[in-house]
């Protein structure tokens, strides 16, 4: 998670392969004019319709047979280490002269206005709202379609220049980050909710659409879509991290309420995860390539839509809140309102520390600075809450809790949630001008106990301010590291937590990452968790569908 990226190699003649075979040097050749043809068509048009993108997509299935010697052969008879070593180094910045001749097409093909190389629109698209080191894309480009962010993928794959597919920038492990340079494809433009089916409560989307802005669309349908990280992301983002938050004990995480993506791949090409019309609430019609996509962060295709399964909003909503005096009891009692079916709709656990943070954040707070439990419940009638309540409220007494604080009004809920949603930045705010790291470990509902046990007693071991908050009714929490990011010995602190908290939770048979994603922080805990098989599987993957590694190179799979 602390490294710095590798040193950067001399470029090799083609960035594609090392060898330097006639068959090879051939189809470069020919892949060249294709390219030289592409640049002449593009240059002369001053405006990017839906007919011209179409027709580059023709160029580029030329150009991809005009390489099939090099790409395809070699692709199927090299080891996986063989085919890494074709690869340019990782964190090795492509070419200036390269990214020029790929920004000159970009902007023939988007428009100037589309495209730009400004320092300070790359910075922000350097980084996400994680304290990893920022690297900053060549340019920024900002798509009105899939026709353009095909033509886009086209462009960069003819050149072998990076793509780094940008949402809203909310991560916490710096998915976005541009270690090799390349093209920063912020989806921001492509915003329209294309269509709400409310007999099948379903909708799809694109790529800018954020979860708040399709929740206020909704709200007179009766529907909504339930996945809520907090922070008002990108719903295609959300895809690609395979976001969850506090209302996945109830309603699942985006692997289970995405029916459809439609993703374009490193070369360009535009395919539909179940066809191009699938909505269907199941299927057991080939290998499941929505799954695939969701959690792929941006290193398998760009996701430009998602087809989204709603739900009808709850009639009846309450909340409550319980104190305990230790961590464990609280997830004790977690543990036992998911062992006792208990249909809650969150269930979020908050150590002291947190509740301290809660309270100077914004001083519009006074809860009793010990661990908490904040939970909600829907219910189709107010007598089902209240069943759901009281039992709920039994089980936290048994284990020492105080008695529960409900509310049914909506002001108290949403002063609750609110509290809760701004977690993160409560406990930065313990700290000015600290950093925070998140860590994010998710186990069995029966490893909980003694999960949290560990994290607690590691945190105090390295001597370190991470105040806890997680969604326990998934077995998953984060210690919210805050932390000074100019002190070596701290942030080796942080690491070492954060590699205590993921190796225990993959003992437990849990994971080192519940909901925010792998990025750059947790690639290193990858092979320990799935084993060397399944590890050379994903890297199988990734090179059959992008064996450039244009797509977010540096992301998500384990260095070898
Ligand atoms: C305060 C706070 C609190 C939370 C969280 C963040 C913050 C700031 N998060 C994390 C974050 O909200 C989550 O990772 C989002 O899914 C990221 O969505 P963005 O649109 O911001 O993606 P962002 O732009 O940050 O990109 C994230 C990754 O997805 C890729 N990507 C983005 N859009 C893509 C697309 N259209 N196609 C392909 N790849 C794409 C990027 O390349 C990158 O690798 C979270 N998360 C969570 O699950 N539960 C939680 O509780 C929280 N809580
Ligand atoms: C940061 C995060 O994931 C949370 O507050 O739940
Ligand atoms: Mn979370």
């Amino acid at each position: 998670m602390f490294r710095t990226w590798g040193v950067a190699r001399q470029q090799s003649t083609c960035r594609c392969c090392t060898t330097t075979s006639l068959r090879h040097a051939a189809a470069r050749r020919a892949a060249s004019a294709v390219t030289a043809a592409t640049t002449t068509t593009t240059t002369t048009t001053t405006t990017t319709t839906r007919t011209s993108d179409l027709r580059r997509v023709g160029m580029a299935v030329r150009l991809r047979s005009a390489r099939s010697a090099c790409s395809a052969g070699v692709a199927s008879f090299h080891t996986h280490r063989q085919l890494q070593q074709q690869q340019p180094a990782e964190g090795s910045r492509v070419g200036a002269a390269v990214v020029s001749a790929a920004l000159k097409e970009l902007e023939a093909a988007l428009g100037k206005q589309a495209v730009t190389t400004a320092t300070a629109v790359r910075d922000q698209h350097s980084h996400d709202e994680s304290f990893h080191a920022p690297h900053l894309p060549d340019a920024v480009v900002y798509p009105t379609s899939v026709e353009q962010v095909s033509a886009v993928a086209q462009v960069c794959h003819q050149h072998r220049v990076p793509m780094i597919p940008f949402g809203t920038g909310t991560g916490l492990e710096s998915g976005v980050s541009a270690p090799s340079g390349g093209v920063c494809i912020d989806l921001s433009k492509m915003d329209a909710i294309v269509d709400v089916n409310t007999e099948d409560a379903t909708c799809t989307v694109q790529p800018g659409v954020t979860r708040k802005s399709l929740n206020a669309h909704l709200r007179d349908t009766g529907l909504w879509f339930p996945i809520d990280p907090g922070a008002d992301a990108s719903l295609c983002g959300m895809c690609a991290t395979g976001a969850s938050g506090t209302v996945a004990v109830r309603y699942g995480t985006m692997r289970d309420n995405v029916l459809n993506l439609q993703v374009v791949m490193a070369d360009g090409q535009i395919m539909h995860t179940a066809g191009p019309k699938g909505r269907a609430p199941k299927s057991s019609a080939g290998l499941n390539l929505t799954h695939l996509l969701i959690g792929s962060e941006g290193t398998l295709g760009i996701i430009t839509a998602a087809t989204l399964k709603l739900q009808g909003q709850p009639e009846h909503v309450a909340s409550a809140v319980c104190a305990f005096d230790s961590v464990e009891q609280a997830s004790q009692t977690a543990a036992q309102i998911i062992q006792c079916n208990i249909p809650v709709a969150r269930m979020e656990l908050l150590d002291a520390g947190m509740m301290k943070a809660f309270n100077t954040f914004k001083k519009t707070t006074e809860y009793v600075e010990k661990p908490h439990l904040f939970l909600e419940f829907h219910g189709f009638s107010a007598s089902s809450l209240d069943e759901q309540i009281s039992f709920a409220q039994e089980l936290a007494a048994d284990n020492g809790g105080d008695a529960f604080a409900h509310a049914h009004d909506i002001e108290t809920r949403n002063k609750l949630w609110e509290a809760r949603h701004n977690a993160w930045y409560a406990a930065l705010s313990l700290r000015p001008g600290a950093k925070g790291y998140s860590t994010d470990v998710c186990v069995p509902i029966s490893q909980l106990p003694a999960m949290v046990h560990h994290a607690t007693h590691e945190v105090h071991r390295l001597n370190l301010t991470a105040p806890i908050a997680g969604h326990v009714g998934d077995g998953n929490f984060h210690c919210i590291t805050v932390f000074d990011a100019n002190d070596r010995d701290e942030v080796q602190r942080v690491h070492d937590l954060s590699a205590s908290l993921a190796r225990k939770a993959i003992d437990l048979g849990g994971t080192c990452t519940g909901e925010h994603g792998v990025g750059v922080g947790k690639r290193e805990f990858l092979t320990a968790e799935f084993g060397a098989p399944a590890i050379a599987a994903m890297h199988a993957i990734k090179h059959a569908l992008d064996p450039y590694n244009l797509l977010n190179p540096g992301k998500l799979y384990p260095q070898s």
